[in-house]
């Protein structure tokens, strides 16, 4: 018997066994997958994949995304620049990305995501190309990844970081993808909606995973699944909670539940102060300091 790397979890069907999780939630997120792969079928007659090895060799060093996420004094940030969204349609103009960007990490956030995907998010390789150039935080690529090719295609464009989502790869493409993407110096965020798919991650290699919220089923937010998910990964992987994350206070939850990172989107694109609302969540996410400062009047 296969033993479970999450805590409090006997070990489950084997991955990919029909009647998990993973079979039923393709809906949604297979209308979205048919769309990635006609688009890099597209991209790859134009750009064929030995042009993109040739530029990620020359897109200089990624950085350290797991010690980005983790260690200072609380729960980080990562901030994502996003236009719209199937659950909630048009979000935001940002004529320029990389501005929100810069001002995002002027708040502090310890990494940028940005979602390439141009039919369902409205966005695309050149955000991730401004992006890059404008900050030095690592930059996670939010795509729908089923092919090596798009890896290729993140380092190709600066990424440090790329998501991988268990529910839309089976175990063995799963934890090939994770591989290539550790050899050409990405991060993988592998993102899990649930306790199989979590443990699906942490079976494939990923040392960073994500728990997202949204049901890619129904598209409803749920912060149960991430209180329920998140605390049973073991502690060496980085963890981030996904979506939902409306201000400080859910923030705070999140930390609360010892999350490495929050993931946020919506909040901060529509909220008009990107620079103080990512501020403000850290804050919320600040672990108290072991030894409390003197009291003033000392
Ligand atoms: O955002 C959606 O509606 C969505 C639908 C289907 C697949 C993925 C989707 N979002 C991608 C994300 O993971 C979020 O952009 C990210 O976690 C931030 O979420 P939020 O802060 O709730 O915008």
């Amino acid at each position: 018997m296969t033993r479970s790397r999450l805590a409090g979890r006997p070990a489950g069907p084997a991955p990919g066994h029909p009647g998990t999780r993973e079979e039923t939630v393709m809906n949604v997120l297979d209308g979205i997958v048919a769309w990635a792969r006609a688009g890099l079928e597209a991209r790859r007659r134009e750009v064929p994949e030995a042009v993109l090895r040739d530029r990620a060799s020359a897109a200089g060093t990624p950085v350290d995304c797991a010690a980005a996420l983790r260690g200072g004094d609380g729960t980080r940030v990562i901030a994502e620049v996003k236009r719209a969204s199937p659950s909630r349609g048009p979000l935001a103009e940002i004529a320029d990305p990389a501005a929100l960007a810069g001002e995002y990490e002027a708040g502090g956030t310890a990494a940028v995501s940005v979602l390439t995907e141009r039919h369902h998010f409205g966005g695309c390789l050149d955000d991730l190309d401004a992006v890059r150039a404008r900050v030095g935080v690592p930059v996670l690529r939010k795509d729908f990844v089923i092919d090596a090719y798009q890896l290729w295609e993140a380092r190709a464009h600066g990424a440090d970081m790329a998501l991988l989502i268990v529910a839309a790869l089976e175990q063995p493409h799963l934890a090939d993808l994770v591989a290539l993407a550790v050899d050409i110096g990405l991060t993988p965020l592998v993102e899990a909606h649930d306790e199989a798919e979590a443990e699906r991650a942490v079976a494939a290699g990923a040392t960073v995973v994500g728990v997202n919220a949204r049901d890619l089923r129904t598209l409803e937010v749920d912060t149960e699944t991430v209180a329920r998910v998140l605390p049973r990964i073991p502690r060496d992987v980085v963890r981030v909670a996904e979506s939902g994350v409306r201000g400080p206070e859910c923030a705070a939850r999140y930390a609360a539940l010892g999350a490495d990172a929050v993931l946020v989107g919506e909040a901060l694109v529509t909220g008009g102060r990107p620079r103080a609302a990512v501020a403000e969540l850290l804050a919320a996410g600040r672990r108290p300091s072991v030894t409390p400062p003197p009291p003033a009047w000392r």
